[in-house]
């Protein structure tokens, strides 16, 4: 890591915000967080009715807060071990501890200038502004009840920073000593990450994005860019050049008339098993910690298929709360206060398409119904 050369100074900010999407924790919470989740949005009722099962499945609990919990620890703990003296709170979108509960208490704890940290890696409407929506929304209630104002930044997408990548090369290497060692070296990497509307992903990014209005925009692009990196690091540490990859998705929701990214994970594992394929590591890339998404939609969902094919598969872990990632979460707060104080540093990133921008453009993965204030942007 390269924080050595970033001074250890906050300034401009004084506390962090994690922010992310939240889970139910009972189920009796599974229905109330579905309708949050969900609210003006046109997912079909069955579709809910059988996400509903998936978490019922799982005892009415979402992995996802308790590992938020862990990550919110795991940043502390490494920001009190390398000097960084900067508070962080945990706040999320459809579920309690909200949103709005967590800005306010950042307010009256005297706070003013928050960085935000969204659990999400990648560009677009979901993972990006849907979150500065949230923001938004908040402040606005804050100002209504009287509180001092609050200036909140997010921290630009991650998804190509080392400190994201490198766990994700681990994970796969393992994964793939997990399957049988005759099938090891002709195994398929399946990345996988969340569908999106097709519309959704063209106009993600920002405006000058050179991938923006592409098949995918800057979600395809950028997910493209971290299985490159995964597989390229990995062909050198296994030394077998020329494994087959591809991208594929999970999770669709939506009107099944509305194009959404494909192939699905399942259909891929058809494919891979009809032509002839002898395993395959599913590597969720779009995600950060094993949530729901991940239980349920891969472990469950895809494992099932894979055996019903006779398809060996294995699973790469999330990056969740590995040291790698809160290093790169901290060395991210010192890179963004430094450009804040207008001190030069260098912008870490591997791979060709560069560091993310630090302020989304207004035009940047523009809300697929219709405008709403976002916070965070130029
Ligand atoms: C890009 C993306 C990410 C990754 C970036 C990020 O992390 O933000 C993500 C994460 C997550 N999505 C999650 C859960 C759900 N997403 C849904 C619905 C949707 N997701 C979408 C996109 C994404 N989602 C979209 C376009 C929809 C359609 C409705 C809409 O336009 O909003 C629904 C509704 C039911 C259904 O699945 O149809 C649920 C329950 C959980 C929590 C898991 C847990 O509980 O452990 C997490 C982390
Ligand atoms: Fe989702």
């Amino acid at each position: 890591m390269s924080d050595s050369r970033i001074p250890i100074d906050h300034t401009p900010y004084d506390a962090l915000l994690l922010l992310s999407f939240g889970g139910p924790e009972a189920p009796e919470d599974v229905v109330p967080f579905l309708e949050n989740v969900t609210r003006g949005r046109g997912i079909p009722k069955e579709r809910l009715a059988e996400v509903g099962k998936h978490y019922f499945l799982f005892g009415g609990v979402s992995p996802i807060n308790e590992q938020n919990r862990e990550l919110l620890a795991a940043l502390r703990k490494d920001f009190a071990g390398n000097g960084l003296d900067l508070p962080v709170y945990w706040g999320n979108r459809n579920w309690a501890p909200y949103l709005v509960d967590t800005l306010r208490e950042i307010a009256t704890d005297g706070h003013r200038r928050v960085l935000v940290l969204a659990t999400s890696a990648y560009a677009g409407y979901s993972g990006c502004r849907q979150y500065r929506e949230n923001l938004a929304d908040a402040l606005a209630t804050l100002a209504e009840e009287g509180l001092p104002e609050l200036r909140v930044d997010k921290l630009r997408h991650f998804y190509n920073h080392p400190g994201f990548v490198r766990p994700m090369i681990d994970a796969t290497l393992a994964a793939l000593d997990e399957l049988p060692a005759d099938a090891r070296d002709r195994a398929h990497l399946a990345f996988t990450t969340h569908s999106i509307p097709d519309a959704m992903a063209e106009s993600s990014g920002a405006p000058d994005d050179p991938a923006r209005g592409r098949p995918g925009g800057a979600y395809v692009a950028q997910h493209l860019e971290v299985a490159r990196l995964v597989a390229e690091a990995v062909a050198e540490a296994t030394g077998v050049a020329g494994r087959p990859w591809e991208l594929v998705f999970q999770s669709r929701s939506g009107a099944p008339h509305i194009p959404w990214l494909e192939p699905d994970i399942c259909d891929h594992l058809e494919s891979l098993h009809a032509a002839g394929a002898p395993a395959a590591v599913m590597v969720p890339i779009g995600f950060v910690s094993d949530h729901m998404e991940v239980k349920y939609d891969l472990d469950t969902e895809a494992r099932a298929k894979a055996a019903e094919l006779g398809l060996p598969v294995a699973r790469a872990a999330t990056v969740g709360a590995d040291p790698r990632f809160t290093a790169a979460v901290r060395e991210l707060v010192l890179e963004r206060a430094a450009t804040e104080r207008g001190v030069p540093v260098e912008r870490c990133a591997l791979g060709a398409l560069g560091a993310s921008h630090d302020v989304c453009a207004v035009a940047c993965c523009p809300n697929p119904r219709a405008p709403r204030p976002a916070a965070a942007q130029l």
